[in-house]
């Protein structure tokens, strides 16, 4: 239930933010929320800098072959996650949401499958590497062609809408992937039929090398859902209560039939775009040292010792407990070897046409000479 005081106000001049920098609760509202999951916050933001972190080595080290570093959207992707309700609303993410699918619930172990592309990945290897879904989460497959999932949210979200399943589909997507047409037309056809949507953008102000200030002349993203006639919400992604309440008014405002919503978290990516990217040739370092200053798990953990829920030694042993969980997942997930190659000609046709048939035929054959 949205409570009558967390209503927030949409087309803000300044971001919602409800922790500053100094980690002080400044919200005219009490959080209500219990210690339990105040600190769940905080380890899903850790467990998620460390699988960036591994990640990091997984490249490094020829495991995989791309990755999209997620540190410094942290925050906003737990945010997201706690908003939603696991496993009943969709989510359609985008390439660096590794951190939300797995605060949402994607176990480890798939998470590792899909990096390597082996046979521990649910999709059988045939996605990028960091492009998950879920099945069972209801996690649609990551596309990477930029705002190409926005469309198919809209429709899910119709969909929803029209056989009354009480669910909701959030879409996730960075700011260069509203400069492109498939953003508004899935936005504005989506709030003309009312759908029930939130659409979340985790602004870090870069599309690869593209800064914000050549993306766009608006004031911010948010504010382009006036044009739609839907609210939109400028947020503070570094805050995680803060994302997580205005998503949760969002979401729950599109359950309750008020249609959707446009959610601007303003986040940092501390990495480059991407591993087939060097951003020092387009961002200073002075630049990124200052936003590191304001990494959101410090403020955070200032948070959490004002409320009297921090201590040193519990987070010290949850970084060992999760680092423990990864290195465990990963090796699980290498140890399930490559796919069978086969697969490669399931999935695609209720029946395997004449012609594949003959291909996979004369592949198994070449496979046991
Ligand atoms: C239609 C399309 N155009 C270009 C690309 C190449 N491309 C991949 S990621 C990216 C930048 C997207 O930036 P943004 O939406 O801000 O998300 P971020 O990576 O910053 O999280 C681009 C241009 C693509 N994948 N698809
Ligand atoms: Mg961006």
């Amino acid at each position: 239930m949205v409570q009558e005081k967390v209503r927030f106000q949409p087309f803000s001049s300044e971001p919602i933010r409800l922790v500053d920098e100094q980690g002080r609760w400044i919200a005219p509202f009490e959080h209500g929320l219990p210690p339990e999951q105040l600190r769940r916050f905080y380890r899903d933001m850790l467990a998620a800098r460390l699988l960036d972190e591994k990640l990091v080595i997984l490249i490094r080290t020829g495991k995989t072959s791309f990755i999209a570093p997620h540190a410094g959207h942290e925050a906003a992707q737990v945010g997201i996650a706690h908003a939603l309700r696991k496993g009943h609303d969709w989510l359609f993410p985008y390439y660096r949401d590794m951190g939300l699918v797995l605060a949402l619930g994607v176990p480890l172990v798939e998470i590792f499958g899909q990096t390597l592309g082996n046979a521990a990945d649910p999709a059988k290897a045939r996605q990028m590497p960091s492009h998950p879904g879920s099945k069972a989460l209801n996690v649609f497959t990551v596309c990477s062609a930029i705002a190409s999932h926005i469309p198919p949210a809209t429709g899910a979200a119709l969909s929803m809408k029209l056989r009354r399943t009480g669910q909701v589909a959030v879409c996730t997507f960075g700011d260069g992937a509203t400069s492109e047409g498939d953003w508004h037309a899935g936005l504005n056809f989506a709030a003309v039929q009312q759908a029930p949507a939130v659409f979340v953008c985790e602004n870090n102000r870069y599309a690869i090398s593209v800064n914000i200030s050549k993306q766009t002349a608006s004031e911010n993203i948010a504010i382009k859902a006036q044009a739609y006639g839907i609210p939109g919400y400028y947020v503070d992604g570094l805050d995680v209560l803060a994302s997580y309440f205005v998503m949760q008014e969002a979401i729950e405002r599109a359950r309750a039939g008020e249609g959707p919503s446009l959610v601007e978290l303003v986040v940092h990516r501390f990495g480059a775009h991407s591993s087939a990217d060097d951003d020092s040739r387009y961002r200073s370092r002075e630049e990124l040292a200052t936003e590191r200053q304001q990494d959101p798990l410090p403020r955070y953990q200032r948070f959490l010792e004002q409320q009297g829920l921090w201590d040193a030694q519990w987070a010290n042993e949850l970084r060992l407990e999760i680092s423990k969980a990864l290195e465990a997942a990963l090796q699980e997930a290498l140890q399930a070897g490559e796919p069978d190659p086969l697969e490669m000609f399931d999935d695609v046709y209720a029946a395997r046409p004449w012609h594949l048939e003959e291909q996979r035929r004369l592949l198994a054959e070449e496979l046991q000479s």
